[in-house]
């Protein structure tokens, strides 16, 4: 085993493709012509209306959404009821995302009209007891509309999928209710399938959650979007494309100058060749699969490595925030 690890290792470093010095990195990503409109499943297109049914009972939205892409891949089909309603923006995740760009965002928020933010980690349960007095003091300064008469506090969560809307649920309970989980959190897009029956979150004051399957915006701005949107789990790895993926997120990190790849996976010099990265990632996890290979004397079994197996695990380690803290916009 340890022998051809070794050997594996060896020819990584020999058959690499050119490595770039620091600063010779990619500026622009080539996404040659990929349609981000066959990234957007069509069950969406339900929930979304379900969503918009579900929105005239609310008296506030939370919208949840991820802190690496504070300023990107928000569903615009919002923007619609945000005039209307007391609108509350909890970017969750804030653990993977890089706390040096809090401000800048904040401040670019503001400027697009979106003047509630709060950074949570639902893990930790991180700020989460900021949310509950936040919302009361947004709806009580803003007219109730039919429901002027109720003492009790209707919140929709809303947001695309997997940025942790049922886990920001699930924290609250614990917080406020020293409950369990009421709701399903998973790994995967769309672990929400349907709309859920209110859920109650606080005592004092009253207030009830409705959790929604994640929606994604119905028109990607652009395969950009999409992509950042892929990386952060919200579009299925495999309508996108785990090594294109993967090639994207080194392109960040390069640009980003976080090179806390190099370490996780021995590798001597930062590169831009996302092939040489993945050779890496193969032999420091052992991703290998055998191949049946046909000489002219006869079929011979080969250990190879599996880049398809080492991409899906780089864009699990940027997930679990192994390669840095990273914000993509
Ligand atoms: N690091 C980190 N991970 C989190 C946090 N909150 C949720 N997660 C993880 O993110 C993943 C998605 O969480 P969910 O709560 O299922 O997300 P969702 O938005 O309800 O997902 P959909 O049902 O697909 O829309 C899970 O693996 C959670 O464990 C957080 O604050 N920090």
């Amino acid at each position: 085993m340890r022998r051809w690890v070794g050997a594996l290792r060896a020819a990584a470093t020999v058959a690499s493709g050119p490595c770039l010095e620091s600063g010779g990195f990619r500026t622009r990503f080539d996404f040659g012509s990929r349609d981000a409109a066959s990234w957007f499943p069509g069950h969406m297109a339900k929930g979304l209306r379900q969503m918009r049914a579900s929105l005239r009972r609310a008296d506030c939205l939370v919208e949840v959404h991820d802190p690496h892409i504070p300023l990107s891949g928000r569903n615009p089909v919002l923007q619609e009821v945000l005039g209307i309603r007391p609108h509350l923006l909890v970017l969750n995740k804030m653990d993977l995302a890089d706390p040096r760009q809090q401000s800048r965002v904040l401040e670019q928020l503001r400027q697009q009209g979106c003047l509630h933010v709060v950074f949570t980690d639902c893990q930790r349960d991180s700020n989460v007891k900021k949310i509950v007095p936040l919302v009361a003091k947004l709806v009580n300064s803003s007219p109730r509309y039919h429901r002027a008469e109720s003492t009790e506090y209707s919140i929709m969560v809303i947001g695309v999928p997997n940025v942790g809307k049922s886990s920001l649920i699930n924290s609250l309970r614990r917080l406020h209710l020293k409950k369990g989980k009421a709701t399903a959190v998973g790994g995967e897009p769309g672990v929400t399938k349907a709309v859920l029956t209110r859920i109650q979150v606080c005592e004092t004051p009253l207030v009830y959650l409705v959790d929604t399957p994640g929606v994604l915006p119905p028109k990607l701005a652009d395969v950009e979007t999409g992509m950042k949107l892929a990386l952060c789990g919200a579009i299925r790895d495999h309508l996108v494309g785990e090594d294109i993926m993967a090639d994207y997120l080194l392109y960040v990190l390069n640009q980003q100058q976080q090179f806390g790849y190099m370490e996780l996976y021995g590798l001597p010099e930062a590169s831009d060749n996302i092939r040489h990265v993945l050779k890496y990632v193969a032999v420091a996890l052992g991703k290998t699969q055998k191949v049946k290979v046909l000489t002219g004397t006869g079929n011979v079994n080969m250990t190879m490595l599996d880049y398809s197996a080492a991409a899906y695990e780089f864009l699990r380690a940027f997930r679990a925030g192994r390669l840095g803290r990273l914000t993509l916009d």
